[in-house]
């Protein structure tokens, strides 16, 4: 990786083509409502709120990317930043792989955002972005375990499970995004590992298995995946405590 290229421009790939089965029935789970607005524009919008991202791809549901564009062009989002929307695959790799195609030469550093994690805050985007400009291959965001995490030998559903092994949670930490990359290596990961990529739940697990350095910054209580019903309700608590606090 070039020093050049390290210091090109800085893009983040949304990948916003799931449909949000554990969220329950409804409309894709990154055009769900959060205080009016859809998911995606909070992601979009804690984004863009760096001043160091220069543009964003949204990978949007196959057969929604006019609507997401359409989405995109009815919210205000600060003009310094540009957009682009394609549609996404069938898993969350597909979907970040399709969106890694489509960067310009200039992009040099590319986070990578979940559009379920519509809350994250601008500075823990910039200390991704920093930790990346700093030399770091790839960067993510973490926090500490509250629960103590079993190993256990998956058995099918309500079966007990018999326990193998109970990790030392001091070392343990619970990944958010965005996660940041040197663009060439994340290239590489997704060429290299996409074939097969059974297991890589996230991008850092990717650029891990090519044998490159991953470090961890504090990540964010606020940057929590919106996966289940229980999370909209967190989600819709913390935007009332914003409005409150901040006139948000
Ligand atoms: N084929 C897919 C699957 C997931 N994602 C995106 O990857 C992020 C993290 O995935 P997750 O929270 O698991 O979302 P879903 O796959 O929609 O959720 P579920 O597994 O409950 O269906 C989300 O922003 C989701 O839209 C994607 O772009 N393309
Ligand atoms: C990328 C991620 O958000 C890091 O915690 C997580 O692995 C995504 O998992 P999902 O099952 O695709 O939501």
């Amino acid at each position: 990786m070039s020093e050049q290229t390290r210091t090109g421009r800085t893009a983040v790939v949304i990948p916003a083509a799931g449909r949000g089965v554990r969220l329950g029935p409804g409309a894709p789970k990154a055009l769900r409502a959060l205080n009016g607005t859809p998911m995606l524009i909070h992601a979009v919008r804690a984004m863009a709120a760096s001043r160091a991202v220069a543009l964003v791809v949204v990978v949007a549901p196959p057969d929604g990317a006019p609507e997401v564009k359409n989405l995109l062009d009815a919210h205000a989002l600060p003009e310094r930043t540009d957009y682009l929307v394609v549609p996404g695959g069938d898993t969350r790799q597909e979907s970040v792989r399709l969106g890694l195609d489509v960067l310009p030469e200039t992009i040099g550093t590319v986070l990578v955002h979940d559009a379920a994690r519509p809350l994250v805050p601008v500075e823990t985007v910039d200390a991704v972005i920093a930790a990346v400009l700093d030399g770091a291959p790839a960067v993510v965001p973490a926090l500490p375990l509250a629960d103590t995490v079993k190993e256990v030998e998956p058995r099918e559903k309500g079966a007990p499970e018999p326990v193998l092994a109970t990790p030392e949670r001091a070392r343990l930490r619970a990944v958010q995004t965005p996660q940041g990359f040197d663009r060439d290596t994340l290239v590489r990961a997704h060429e290299t590992v996409a074939v097969g990529g059974e297991g890589a739940t996230d991008d850092a697990g990717m650029v891990e298995r090519l044998g490159a350095p991953v470090v961890v910054v504090p990540g964010h209580e606020e940057a929590f995946k919106v996966t289940r019903p229980i999370d909209l309700v967190l989600a819709e608590a913390v935007l009332a405590r914003r409005r409150a606090n901040d006139g948000f």
